[in-house]
C-alpha cells in the first residue's frame, strides 16, 4: 500500500484519504491486492531480459486487462537501482513529460515527489509492489529509491514507448 505525506505538514496522509487526496490532485491510483512477484527479486539489482519476460508472464493478464481498460497499447519493465545511475539521475530531478506517466510497481519501492495541482509545493508518494500511479502529462515530478534496494515497474503508453524528459526549474524545489 502507498504511503503519503505532504512536504511542509507533520502528519501523514493515511488509508482511504490517500485516494481522496490524489483524486484531487489528478493523479490516477488503484492497488493490486496480492503480490505475485517471485521472492527472488528482492534483491536483484538488474535484470536480464528472460526474467523481465518472466515477470511480463506472470502478471500478463492484469497488465493486458488494465491497458484495454484505460487505452495503452504498449507497455516495457524497467528496474532502477543503483546499478542503474543513468536512470536514477536522470528522474531523480523535478521534470515532466508530454504523456501521462503510467507505472506498475512489481517490486521493491520508490518515492515519486509530485508538484500539486495548484502549484504550492509538492507532496510525496511511496510506491510499493501492487500500486499502480498515473502521474499526469506535464506534471512536474521527481523519483528516488525509497527502503527498499530497487524500484521495478511496468511503463505503459499511449503511443510510442517512451516519453521524451523535460527538465523542470523550480528553486523551491529540493530531493529529499
Ligand atoms: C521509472 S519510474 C519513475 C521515474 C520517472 O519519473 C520516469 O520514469 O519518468
Ligand atoms: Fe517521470
Ligand atoms: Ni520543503
Amino acid at each position: 500500500m502507498a504511503k503519503l505525506r505532504i512536504r511542509g505538514t507533520a502528519e501523514p496522509v493515511e488509508g482511504s484519504a490517500i485516494g481522496i487526496f490524489l483524486e484531487e490532485q489528478g493523479v490516477y491510483y488503484e492497488r493490486w491486492e496480492g503480490n505475485h512477484t517471485p521472492f527472488a527479486y528482492d534483491d536483484r539489482l538488474l535484470l536480464t531480459e528472460e526474467e523481465k519476460a518472466e515477470l511480463l508472464r506472470i502478471y500478463e493478464h492484469r497488465i493486458a486487462d488494465f491497458a484495454k481498460r484505460r487505452g495503452y497499447k504498449q507497455w516495457d519493465i524497467v528496474i532502477l537501482s543503483d546499478q542503474t545511475p543513468d536512470m536514477l539521475q536522470k528522474f531523480g530531478s523535478l521534470h515532466y513529460h508530454l504523456d501521462d506517466e503510467v507505472r506498475i510497481v512489481l517490486g521493491g519501492g520508490g518515492v515519486f515527489t509530485i508538484k500539486r495541482e495548484d502549484g504550492t509545493g509538492y507532496f510525496e508518494l511511496t510506491a510499493v509492489a501492487g500500486d499502480v500511479v498515473v502521474v499526469p502529462a506535464r506534471r512536474p515530478h521527481a523519483f528516488r529509491l525509497a527502503e527498499q534496494p530497487q524500484f521495478i515497474v511496468v511503463r505503459l503508453f499511449e503511443g510510442e514507448a517512451s516519453s521524451v524528459t523535460y527538465k523542470a526549474d523550480d528553486p523551491s524545489f529540493h530531493v529529499n
